[in-house]
């Protein structure tokens, strides 16, 4: 039987529910004080077992095994009281909002109400369920199915059921603030409530109002590679982070989340984002930038990071320069990098090993021991043999350099501290094993910089053969004389330490290929939020160094503010194409959601190829643009609108192209409310006045943002479109361009209705 469906019922059923949940709440809070008062117990016990004597060998061994009881004991203490813990903050979820969705179903034998919400809730009876947690598969009908006949995915198969009711709640605490009935996957009411609240320091999760198409991606778990090409706002980055809240809930046994990486724009996104899976009560993945990985893995270079880069562009990218570093950056060169290695003349090339200036192995000792080894062994087998005969080269060194004069009379003049030390405790049977003992540790200690150096592979000269990777792999786009001068370029930058972003890729590929390290099995999971930011190359690159994750990839080509997508005209295809042998999946998301729709008719009108992109029906005032003729009154104009905007909204953003432009404007902003000049350092969005630039603002969103300077001058090129474009799209409700001077084409071109001058 369905329940009853009158609202007093549902009104009703809210209280009884949330006195359940009070009362489950009262009853596991004494448990949870009960367990914590235990483990504190046993800690204590823990402390006094471990005091017993230790001296006589009985007693040593009954101790040991006290120690290995108490400490099992210590550890079921420690899990029963997380677990209640956990318990305890499900609980807390669930009374401020204990369900926000109700399916009724007909499966040919029953009729079934369900109430949807964050987590599973059952009768004290533990028989029924009172709510349904959203990622059950059965829940999956609430985000899939219009009313009639649905199927969705259960442990035994696809169930086909009739759905025969579907209703929405807002629920604050016990009471029902809104509720209607819908046809549609989730209906708009509820959503417009949601997307016409104000911006937040912290991203919300979305788990009452998922769209259907978003529900898709939350929910696949055949793919390996999943790609998401969606427009500014249209979810991508929240449906990622209840994807994996729901992977996580589904692989409970195998997978943590430890074993998932999420790649992230900046330090500022990274913590937007870092409540959404604690309010879904998950555990956060681990986050980290692209420039974080590659300095990881540098670590004797200095890595040029994509917002440096980006900085420089803005002064000068000749066009050569920029075909090089398509070449360094297409997909395939990490292929070009493979047939490099498997050419018949292929040479490693070898660092000599140095101790206080003199030679001790020479690159002509690991050419030798190379060229031994048979032609036709796998590189990175070939190279730990090396290796390994190198450091058996060294300890025949060291056996015999511990008998030389030198270590001799170095024995003779120990002190007594260094000879205990180097002793350690050992005995001799006679004088001469001893001083032999002594020797080589002596010899042992003398040479243990060039162990290291040979057990961090610094005998291979990676940085040569690189360049030697270089000069044979000249691009055919650009003339030898060029492609020379960069190698020349690469070859200074490695003397002062430095590696460029479009030579990363290619360099630690070919490392990690020649020494066989660099591949991680741990991860799982992959997520690489804002992929068109990343060149075909690094994408690969990564995939490389994380074999057995599976893939997410998600961005918008259309917000390439560093152009790493040049010359991809199918994006999301080519990047598909990175990955031939995997199960791929693409998805395209084209209703955007974040801004009103006067801001999304506009900031799409901007795009060249003009893609398909859906507003959400939230209306709200035109975009404006104000023209200004002098740079002070540009200025002033900022603090003005500033001044106006905070009056009705309490987060806005002015968003410039370049650093410099974001400190000239925090120089001279004139406001009452607080101003933040953000940098790469800051990791919190302020409420007031944010002032960055557009890069830093990835993935971010604010009630109103203030584009400043969009003069013809700074905005010309695709990419000047793309960053225009990015700009506009992080305004949730309001928007003002500012120009000095004549305003770029890239809007004066556009339908004058779609603005207000
Ligand atoms: N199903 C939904 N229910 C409620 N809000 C949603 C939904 N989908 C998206 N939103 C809201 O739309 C805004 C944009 O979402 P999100 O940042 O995930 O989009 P995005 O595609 O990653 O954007 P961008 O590429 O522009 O950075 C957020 O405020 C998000 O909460």
């Amino acid at each position: 039987m369905y329940a009853d469906l009158n609202r007093e019922a549902e009104v009703k059923r809210v209280k009884e529910v949330s006195q359940i949940i009070a009362a489950e709440q009262t009853s596991n809070q004494t448990k949870l004080q009960n367990a914590q008062h235990e483990t504190h117990q046993i800690e204590l016990n823990y402390g006094d077992a471990a005091k017993v004597n230790t001296i006589e060998v009985d007693d040593r061994m009954e101790t040991n095994a006290a120690i290995q009881q108490q400490k099992q004991l210590v550890s079921l203490a420690v899990e029963n009281q997380t677990i209640l813990e956990k318990r305890q903050q499900r609980l807390e979820r669930l009374a401020k909002s204990p369900y926000f969705g109700r399916i009724d179903i007909d499966d040919g034998f029953e009729q079934e109400t369900l109430y949807i919400g964050t987590a599973t809730l059952m009768d004290a009876q533990d028989e029924d369920f009172l709510i349904y947690d959203w990622r059950s598969p059965i829940a999956g009908i609430y985000y899939n199915g219009t009313l009639g006949s649905v199927s969705y995915q259960a442990p035994a198969g696809r169930q086909e059921v009739k759905l025969a009711h579907k209703r929405q709640f807002t629920i604050q605490n016990d009471q029902i603030t809104n509720m209607f009935d819908t046809n549609e996957t989730v209906g708009d009411e509820i959503l417009q409530g949601v997307l016409g609240e104000a911006a937040t320091l912290y991203m919300q999760n979305i788990v009452a109002t998922i769209q259907r198409e978003q529900n898709d991606i939350i929910r696949n778990t055949s793919a390996d590679v999943l790609i998401v090409q969606g427009v500014a706002g249209s979810g991508k980055t929240s449906t990622i982070l209840q994807r994996l809240a729901y992977l996580l809930y589904h692989s409970r046994q195998k997978l943590a989340a430890e074993q998932v990486i999420m790649f992230s724009p900046n330090h500022l996104f990274s913590n937007y984002i870092s409540q959404v899976l604690p309010s879904l009560g998950e555990k956060n993945m681990r986050q980290v930038t692209l420039s974080e990985f590659f300095s990881q893995r540098c670590h004797h270079l200095q890595v040029e990071d994509k917002f440096s880069r980006y900085e420089h562009d803005q002064q000068q990218l000749p066009e050569i320069a920029q075909k090089m570093r398509q070449f360094l950056e297409a997909g395939n060169i990490l292929q070009l990098v493979r047939t490099y290695l498997k050419q018949p003349d292929f040479q490693l090339k070898f660092n000599d090993l140095l101790l206080n200036g003199e030679t001790i192995i020479s690159q002509a000792d690991c050419v030798k021991v190379y060229q031994t080894l048979p032609s036709q062994m796998a590189w990175s087998n070939k190279f730990q043999q090396t290796k390994n005969r190198l450091i058996r080269k060294l300890q025949r060194l060291v056996r015999h350099e511990a008998q030389a004069d030198w270590v001799q009379e170095r024995v003779d003049t120990l002190s007594d501290y260094e000879y205990q030390t180097l002793l350690d405790q050992q005995r001799f049977d006679n004088d001469e094993a001893e001083r032999l003992f002594l020797g080589k540790k002596i010899a042992q200690l003398h040479f243990e910089p060039i162990y290291d150096a040979l057990y961090n592979d610094y005998f291979l000269d990676i940085d040569q053969q690189y360049l030697d990777f270089l000069t044979k792999n000249a691009p055919t786009t650009v003339a030898a004389n060029y492609w020379q001068t960069r190698i020349e370029h690469v070859q200074a930058h490695f003397e002062r330490h430095q590696l460029q972003l479009s030579d990363c890729a290619p360099y630690l590929y070919l490392r990690d290929q020649l020494t066989g390290g660099g591949e991680n099995h741990q991860i799982q999971y992959l997520f690489i939020d804002e992929m068109q930011d990343y060149s075909p190359a690094q994408l690969a690159y990564l995939h490389a160094s994380f074999p057995l994750a599976k893939l997410t990839l998600l961005g918008d080509q259309a917000q390439d503010l560093f152009a790493s997508s040049v010359g991809l005209d199918h994006f999301d295809e080519e990047i598909a194409a990175l990955f031939p042998h995997k199960k791929v999946k693409l998805y395209h998301l084209n209703n955007s959601y974040r801004s009103t729709q006067q801001i999304t008719h506009f900031a799409s009108a901007l795009l060249p190829d003009q893609q398909e992109i859906l507003a959400f029906n939230r209306p709200g005032p035109k975009p404006q643009l104000i023209i200004c003729q002098r740079l002070a009154e540009l200025n002033q104009q900022v603090s003005q609108q500033c001044q106006r905007l905070l009056t009705t909204q309490s987060m806005v953003a002015v968003l410039t192209k370049t650093e410099v432009e974001a400190e000239q404007i925090y120089a001279t902003l004139q406001s009452d409310a607080p101003v933040t000049l953000m940098t790469e350092k800051q990791h919190h969005l302020e409420n007031g006045i944010m002032i960055m630039p557009i890069y830093l603002a990835k993935g971010l969103e604010f009630d109103a943002v203030i584009g400043y300077n969009v003069s013809a001058e700074l905005f010309q090129t695709t990419t000047d479109a793309h960053i225009l474009y990015t700009i506009a799209s992080r305004a949730m409700h309001e928007l003002v361009l500012i120009s000095l001077g004549q305003p770029t084409k890239l809007i004066t071109d556009l339908d004058p209705q779609l603005y207000q001058k």
